[in-house]
C-alpha cells in the first residue's frame, strides 16, 4: 500500500477536515481523518474518551491511528491537532507530504471557540488556544514541508494554496493541459 497523498496538521479549527475533504474530492481519491477513525474503533466520542481515559490515552490511540493511516491510505489524511504532541506520532510523518494550516487566535475562536467537542478548548478557548500553540507550534513546524495560512481564506482557497504549496495538479473534467510547444510559439 502506498502512503497518503497529502497529510493536513495544524491547529483545531484550522480546517483540517473540511479542507481535507475538498482535495480528496479535487484529487479524486479517498479522505481519511483520524479523529473519526478513533471514534469508529472505539464506539465512544472523543471528549468521552478525554473523560473516561484522558488525554495519554488518547495520544496512544492516536499514534496507533496514524500508524495505521500512512501505512494504507494513498489518498488525503487529516490528523487531530494535538497529533504532532507525540514523538512516536512525530516519527511517523518523516518524508510524508504534510502541510501545515495555520491560523491566528482570533480566527480560531471564531470558528471553535466554545465547542464541546473539542474538550481542549471548551472553558477559556482565547487563553488555552494560545497555550497550546507556544506548546505546538514549533512541532506544526517541524513536521510539516510547507505553511499554508488559513485566515481570510475560503476553505477551497486554502485547497488551492495547498495543492500549489506541494506542486501537486489536479485536472478539471473537460480542460486540457496546454502543450508547452505550443505557448512558446
Ligand atoms: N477557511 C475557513 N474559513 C472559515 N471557516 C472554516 C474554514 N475552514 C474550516 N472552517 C470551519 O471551522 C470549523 C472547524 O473546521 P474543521 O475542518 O473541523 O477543522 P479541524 O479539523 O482543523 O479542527 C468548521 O465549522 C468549519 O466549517
Ligand atoms: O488539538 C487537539 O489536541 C485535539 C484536536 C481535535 O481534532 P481537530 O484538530 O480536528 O479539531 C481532536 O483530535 C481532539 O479534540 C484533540
Ligand atoms: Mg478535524
Amino acid at each position: 500500500m502506498s502512503a497518503p497523498l497529502i497529510v493536513l496538521v495544524g491547529p483545531m479549527g484550522s480546517g483540517k477536515t473540511t479542507v481535507g475533504e475538498l482535495l480528496a474530492e479535487r484529487l479524486g481519491v479517498a479522505f481519511r481523518d483520524t479523529d473519526a477513525d478513533i471514534v469508529a474503533a472505539e464506539g465512544r466520542e472523543i471528549s468521552d474518551i478525554f473523560v473516561d481515559e484522558g488525554e495519554a490515552r488518547f495520544r496512544e490511540l492516536e499514534r496507533t491511528a496514524v500508524a495505521a493511516a500512512v501505512a494504507g491510505h494513498p489518498g488525503v489524511l487529516a490528523l487531530g491537532g494535538g497529533a504532532v504532541l507525540d514523538e512516536g506520532t512525530r516519527g511517523l510523518l518523516g518524508g510524508l507530504p504534510v502541510v501545515y494550516l495555520s491560523m491566528e487566535v482570533e480566527e480560531a475562536v471564531r470558528r471553535v471557540g466554545l465547542n464541546q467537542a473539542r474538550p481542549l478548548l471548551a472553558v477559556n478557548p482565547r487563553r488555552q488556544w494560545r497555550e497550546l500553540m507556544d506548546a505546538r507550534r514549533h512541532l506544526y513546524t517541524e513536521v510539516a514541508r510547507a505553511v499554508v495560512a488559513t485566515d481570510d481564506r475560503t476553505p477551497a482557497e486554502v485547497a488551492d494554496a495547498v495543492l500549489d504549496a506541494l506542486e501537486l495538479k489536479t485536472e478539471t473534467p473537460g480542460e486540457t493541459t496546454p502543450d508547452p510547444r505550443q505557448e512558446k510559439q
